[in-house]
This record gives C-alpha cells, structure tokens and sequence, in this order.
C-alpha cells in the first residue's frame, strides 16, 4: 500500500515544474487576442456574429401557430358566453403594456372593470404555454360584432381548448362569485327587485348552542356537497329550514348567516304581499338558482294556520293563498325545477302552525332558536367589545341562568358603550330590573 503511494507521487509533476508552463500558455493566449483584434475590427466582429445566429436560427424551425375565433355571435344562436366570460376573465390580465383600456362600470358589480380597445392584444401564460389574445371588432350589416382571436403554438392545440379554455371558464365562475355581491330580493307584484345585500352576519358572531350551529352548518356543507345524491335519488336539490323562537333570538340573523355561508342571494317573501295562489307560484317561479328563500313569521297568515286552534271568521280575512298552493310549491309542481335552493320558514309561533307544514319531511331541519345562554353571552361580549374575561361575567351569568333574555335585549345593552365597564354596567341594571319585574308579576299573579 505504502509503495503504491509512492509510485503515484512520481508520476504526478511538481507545482514548480507546471509553473513556466501556464506562463508561457496564458503569454500566447494574450497574443493571440492582441492580433485577434487588430485583424478583425468591431464592426466586422459584430457583422460576422449576427450572420453566425442568422445561420443557426435558420437551421431551427419556426413554431406554426393555429388561433381559435371567440365570435360575438354565431348566426342563428343567442350571444356567444364566452366572449362575456373572456372579456371578465381579461379584465384582470390588462397589463402596463395596454396603453388605452376601456373602463366601465356595471349594475351588480362591485368594481371598476377594464377592458380590451379595438385591436389591443394580452399575452396570458397557461403552464408554459404562450397565448395571445387579440381583440378586434368588425362591421356588420346590423351593427359592428367584437371577437376575440386567441393564438398559440399548434402543438398545444389539445390543451389549450380542453385545459385552458375551462381554466378560463373556472376563473371567470371565481371571480364572479367574488366580485358579484350577494343580493336580497324582494316581491312587488309582478316581480321581484333586488338591492345588495349587506347583512354582516356569520356563524362566528351568531350567540347561540355551539352544538347547534355546528349541525346547522354540518348540514349545508352536506347540502352543497350532494348534488349527484339529489340527481341519483331523483329528488329536487332543494333543503328546507324551519327557525322558530321568541323575537330577538336571531332568526333573520341565522338567514343571514346561512346566505353569507353559501354565497346565495335571499328572496324574502312576504305571504301578506301574495294576492292569490298564482302569485305565490309565479314569485316562486321567478326564483333564481343559488338562493334561500325566506318566509318571515309564517304564523302571521292564517292560511297556514292550524284550523283546530283558531277562529276561522276572524283569520281568513287576511287569506290570500291556500297552505295547499304552499305546500306545493315546495315540494309539488315548483320543486321539480328547483335547483340549489333553500326555503326558511321563521316563526315565533311553532304551535299555531298547521301540522301539515309540520310534517316530517317537508322542512328537513327544525331550528329552535333559545334565550340567550352564558355561552351566547361571551360570544356577544367578543363582538361588541371585543374582550374575553371581565370581573362583572360571573354576576351576570348568575342573572342570565335565572331569566330569559333574548340575546337582542342584550346586545342593546352591550351596544350603549365602548368602554367595557360602562357597557356590562348597563347590562347588568338591565338584568336586575328585568329580575325585579318579574319578581312583581309573580307576587302580582299570587
Ligand atoms: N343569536 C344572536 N346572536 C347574535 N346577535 C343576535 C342574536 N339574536 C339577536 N341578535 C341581535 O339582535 C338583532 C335582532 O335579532 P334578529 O332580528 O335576528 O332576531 P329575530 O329572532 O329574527 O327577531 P324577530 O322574530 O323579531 O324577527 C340582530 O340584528 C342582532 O344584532
């Protein structure tokens, strides 16, 4: 081993012997550049170069591209969607390079959109793959058609009508969602009208059974997540709420948390605005997809009444619709065209309902919303002031245990001040005035 070593240290030459032999290599290297550039001026240089990559880039051949025509219409056939569908896909892909954009905007959208001028193209990069969109416009006969050419390399022709084009189509559907606002429509005969809706709440903020909540919103996540089920069963996809309990206990505050949850517009129907029966059809009818639509205080018609607890002579003077039509319309001849929709009855009065609306099976879940619990307390505290311990909690936990107290009695309170001490102080008074009244009724009563 030790003479094998040796052997090799012999073969390989010493630093100072390879020492002459680099200077006199990198010496010859410098002469060689001098006379390079002596012989050969920058000009031809550079001349020489461009013919060189001229020669090569000749030799690589060039990428054939095939482009596909987005018409405004086709004839024959309504207007093209998917030159809306590119037109709001490319509003977020204007860059600094578009130097004049068209700008506008539109009823139902939130933002200022940009567009596309009259011969102006984008360059959008899908997986690597280059595609160029141009915009133009041309004159017909009954008006000018816009269209939209979109080219790329023709190898990539495959993806890009089966895996772009429904990239686009998906971002559109993303946006839209994003950038529409939910809206809230209400029935004037013969139609409904829309404002935005606004309502703020969630489920976060709801004071409520924390076991409750989380089965209500178990059940819309189930919901929106079966629509091949409700297609497989042959049953409409459709899910109806029944909330029922004391004013005050949040009722159109779940509603609204519901909506803000899905994402779907709210129709609320007022059965007092209902004419007749074909009314009640034709607004449910009219009630697009992704949508709850809500009946607020159900058991103030008394075409849903239970007919053995009430005096029919006095009731049926505001009886517009019969709770037969009702029921038909949810679950008859209206649900069989029902897609994605969600009806909700509210009522602070479960028992004078007719226990046909009752029955199990036409309202898939009934909500019992309650006076307000210590736990609902906190999560209105959290809310409205933004803390999560306070040394007044354990006195007014003991006054709500003992009383009910809707928790919007509560957030009245909660909201007389920002300043904790001063707001739970108010709740409290509150709480033991209530106490007091009640101690009267009681003694009263006796
Ligand atoms: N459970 C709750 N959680 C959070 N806030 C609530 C709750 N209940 C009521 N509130 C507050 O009280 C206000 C009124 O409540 P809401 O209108 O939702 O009650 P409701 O049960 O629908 O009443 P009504 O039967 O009178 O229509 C709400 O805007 C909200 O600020």
């Amino acid at each position: 081993m030790g003479s094998s070593v040796m052997e090799y240290a012999k073969i390989i030459p010493s630093v100072s012997s390879l020492l002459p032999l680099y200077a006199s290599f990198s010496t010859s290297l410098m002469l060689l550049r001098n006379a390079y550039h002596e012989l050969v001026p920058e000009k031809l240089e550079s001349f020489l170069l461009s013919k060189f990559e001229y020669f090569f880039s000749r030799r690589k051949s060039k990428p054939s591209y095939d482009t596909f025509v987005i018409d405004d219409s086709w004839e024959g056939q309504n207007r093209n969607k998917l030159i809306d569908i590119s037109i709001f896909y490319l509003s977020n892909k204007i860059g600094h390079k578009n130097k004049i954009i068209r700008i506008g905007k539109f009823k139902g959208r939130k933002n200022v959109m940009t567009g596309l001028v009259k011969g102006e193209e984008i360059v959008d990069i899908f997986e690597g793959i280059e595609i160029t969109w141009f915009f133009n416009c041309r004159k017909e006969e009954d008006g000018s058609d816009e269209y939209f050419e979109l080219s790329f390399e023709d190898k990539y022709r495959e993806k890009v009508f089966n895996e772009y084009l429904d990239h686009v189509i998906r971002t559109y559907k993303a946006m839209n969602k994003e950038e529409k606002g939910l809206r809230f429509y209400s029935w004037e005969w013969p139609s409904w009208h829309w404002i935005e809706f606004q309502h703020a709440a969630t489920f976060d903020v709801l004071a409520m059974d924390f076991d409750l909540k989380k089965a209500i919103m178990n059940d819309l996540d189930r919901f929106l997540s079966r629509k091949d089920y409700y297609k497989r069963i042959g049953r409409p996809w459709k899910r109806g709420y029944l909330l029922y309990g004391p004013p005050g206990t949040g009722k159109s505050s779940l509603v609204a948390a519901m909506a803000n949850y899905l994402n779907y517009n709210v129709y609320e129907l007022e059965l007092a605005d209902i004419g007749s029966d074909s009314d009640l059809r034709d607004a449910m009818f009219h009630v697009g997809r992704k949508s709850i639509i809500v009946i607020e205080d159900i058991d103030c018609n008394s075409g849903v009444h239970d007919r053995s607890k009430t005096d029919d002579s006095i009731s049926d003077s505001n009886k517009n619709f019969s709770l037969s039509s009702l029921l038909n319309c949810i679950d008859g001849l209206w649900s069989s065209c029902a897609e994605e929709r969600i009806i909700i009855f509210t009522t602070n009065h479960k028992e004078v309902l007719d226990p046909a609306l009752l029955r199990p099976g036409r309202m898939d879940m009934h909500i019992q919303m309650s006076y307000c619990t210590t736990e609902g307390f906190r999560v209105l505290v959290s809310n409205y002031l933004g803390i999560k311990e306070h040394p007044l909690f354990e006195e007014i936990d003991g006054l709500i245990r003992r009383m009910d107290v809707t928790p919007a009695s509560l957030a009245e309170e909660l909201m007389k001040s920002d300043d904790a001490d001063v707001a739970l102080g108010e709740v409290v008074n509150f709480l033991k005035q209530k106490r007091t009244e009640k101690h009267k009724n009681i003694e009263e009563v006796n």
